[in-house]
């Protein structure tokens, strides 16, 4: 299964998600994104998801590698891009809450583990 999410970035600072207690992974961080449909290419799911549970427009810049982790009932794709935030005012559909943090903070949340890859290799590239 592939999971597309977004590292949206505004004035230094990241968008992070909390899962809300009635998902999978409960109260874990994220970033924000959702399953591939089929049909859909993965800049186009990117932007549908974030809009449906942000009510915040992004743009998908770059792909960062993906990571691939079993969870004990499926094994998912995660797939990052980096995005730019164009507008809409952050609405929480489905979160439990949000926060812009700067990406030396990232490592200080408790991450779905599938997250925990793509983090060392966004700090990564942003060094670079
Ligand atoms: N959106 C998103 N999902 C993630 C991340 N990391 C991670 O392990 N996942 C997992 C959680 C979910 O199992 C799946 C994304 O599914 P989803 O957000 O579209 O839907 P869901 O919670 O209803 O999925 P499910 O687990 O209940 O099947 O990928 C992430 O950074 N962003």
């Amino acid at each position: 299964m592939k999971v597309l999410c977004g590292i949206i970035e505004k004035d230094g600072y990241v968008l992070i998600t909390q899962r809300s207690a009635s998902m999978s992974q409960p109260l874990l961080w994220e970033f924000p994104g959702g399953k591939l449909e089929a049909g859909e290419t993965e800049k186009a799911c990117l932007v549908r998801e974030i809009q449906e549970e942000l009510s915040i427009n992004v743009s998908p810049v770059q792909r960062l590698d993906p990571a691939r982790y079993t969870y004990p009932d499926k094994t998912i794709d995660l797939i990052p891009y980096t995005c730019t935030y164009n507008s809409g005012t952050i609405r929480l559909l489905e979160h439990a809450t949000y926060k812009w943090v700067k990406p030396v903070e990232l490592t200080a949340y408790v991450w779905c583990p599938a997250d925990v890859p793509i983090i060392h290799t966004y700090l990564q590239q942003l060094q670079a």
